[in-house]
């Protein structure tokens, strides 16, 4: 079979925690929303038997022969992880950052194309403007991306890939790729990352989704200083094994926080939502220093924006990572640029976005141009360059269209799903 389909771009967010880390641990509700911040897979077809994955965040360029790849009933592995072992024997798989993200994508196409037709291939090309490893479900973003496009390359989704269905397919494939790098996440990322919005989630409960009607504006600020949840996790279990009733009553605190917030959302007053808001954010945070989870980083990251009217907390395990600022509607912009450049200043990565708008979008027509046109024209708005439009040298046929996806500025590439 001929490859006859066009190029398609599938996006997903990023998410964050608004309130309950840690605490979630121990059974308690959290709230988390997905984040303007997305990963951007534009999928192109091959007319020979090769899948190719192209991540220049990660500098990964590799391709397979389909006939290498495995065929993989779900069923048949106990658990995604095992694909490691699986694939090892058949194919090359680089060592390095970007070996975890080559085994899922073989593990997706080992299972969805079990019993395709593996004529013909394609090519993924993934980009993000999420910060790897910082704490904002980067991983969980390009896993929905991933997931919705092999599904819809296998005819499994309806157009846009927007029914409850196709939605709760995305998210099961996508959890199973959680897995494969994780083991046993909790699976809230990828929900996030699927159905966009504000989610509540507590451990053996479904999530909930909040259906709030507004999204906040935020700024997320990466301290860029590491920190390992792992480790965090277990301080905070140590010094609960050694204080168990004061440290209960704090995770307390901390889940009426998150289900009061969690009711806030959907409200009808948005001024008093603002005010709620910060006021929770403020005493979650509290609560987690308290916790021992805070770093000078962040403590910084609250006096700056403090200053300026803005509640911060942190956001994930702390430790460093990122920081979580609620951008109230009314304050000027020159505050909200004052912190920025402040926060700049200090060597954190600083994005202004929002939180609680669209999950997982696939666009089959980018703003009604090919999506050749398009990122030609991108291209000259912000490069002034054009693509080459060549085959390279692994014989793919959208190569110029690919070479400029991979050039391109991410927040250009974010113009693709508008
Ligand atoms: N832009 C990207 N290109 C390729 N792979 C990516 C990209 N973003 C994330 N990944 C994959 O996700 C992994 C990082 O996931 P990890 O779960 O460690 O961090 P995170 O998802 O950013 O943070 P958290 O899970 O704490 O919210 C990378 O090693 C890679 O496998
Ligand atoms: C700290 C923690 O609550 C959130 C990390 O993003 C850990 C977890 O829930 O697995
Ligand atoms: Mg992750």
């Amino acid at each position: 079979m001929r490859n006859s389909w066009s190029p398609f771009v599938v996006s997903a967010p990023g998410k964050v925690i608004l309130f309950g880390e840690h605490a979630v641990v121990y059974g308690k509700t959290a709230v988390a929303g997905s984040l303007n911040l997305r990963a951007y897979a534009l999928v192109t077809p091959r007319d020979d038997a090769t899948v190719r994955l192209v991540l220049p965040d990660i500098d990964i360029d590799v391709h397979f022969s389909t006939h290498t790849l495995p065929q993989i009933r779900k069923e048949d592995l106990e658990h995604p992880a095992e694909i490691e072992s699986l694939v090892t024997e058949a194919i090359t798989v680089p060592v390095g950052p970007g070996r975890t993200a080559i085994l899922t994508f073989v593990y997706l196409y080992a299972c969805l194309f079990c019993s395709e037709d593996r004529t013909s291939g394609f090519t993924i090309t993934v980009r993000s403007l999420l910060p790897v490893g910082a704490g904002l479900g980067s991983s969980a973003a390009f896993n929905v991306a991933l997931s919705a496009a092999m599904l819809k390359l296998t005819g499994q989704l309806s157009d846009e890939g927007s029914s409850a269905g196709d939605k709760q397919l995305i998210n099961d494939w996508a959890f199973r790729g959680e897995q494969v790098a994780h083991g046993t996440p909790s699976g809230i990322d990828n929900a996030v990352a699927t159905y966009g919005g504000f989610v509540r989630y507590r451990k053996g409960e479904e999530q909930t989704d909040l259906q709030s009607t507004q999204a906040l504006r935020v700024l997320i600020t990466n301290t860029k200083v590491p920190k390992s949840t792992k480790a965090l996790v277990a301080s905070v279990r140590v010094l609960r094994d050694r204080h168990s009733p004061i440290i209960d009553g704090i995770m307390d605190a901390i889940h009426s926080i998150s289900t009061k917030a969690a009711n806030l959302f959907g409200g009808p007053d948005a001024g008093d939502l603002e005010v709620q808001l910060q006021d929770m954010i403020r005493i979650n945070h509290g609560l987690l220093a308290t916790l021992g989870v805070s770093h000078p980083a962040l403590e910084r990251v609250r006096d700056i924006t403090g200053t300026r009217g803005m509640a911060s907390k942190l956001t994930g395990a702390g430790g460093g990572g990122c920081a979580l600022t609620l951008i109230p509607n009314g304050l000027p912009s020159a505050e909200v640029d004052a912190a920025g450049k402040e926060l700049a200043e200090e060597g954190f990565q600083c994005y202004e976005t929002n939180v609680g708008g669209p999950g997982v979008l696939v666009r089959l027509e980018v703003k009604a141009l090919s999506v050749e046109l398009f990122v030609r024209n991108a291209l000259d708005r912000h490069m002034s360059l054009a693509p080459s439009g060549h085959r390279d040298e692994t014989g793919d046929q959208y190569s110029g269209v690919i070479s400029a996806f991979t050039i391109l500025p991410p927040d250009a590439i974010s113009e693709l799903s508008q």
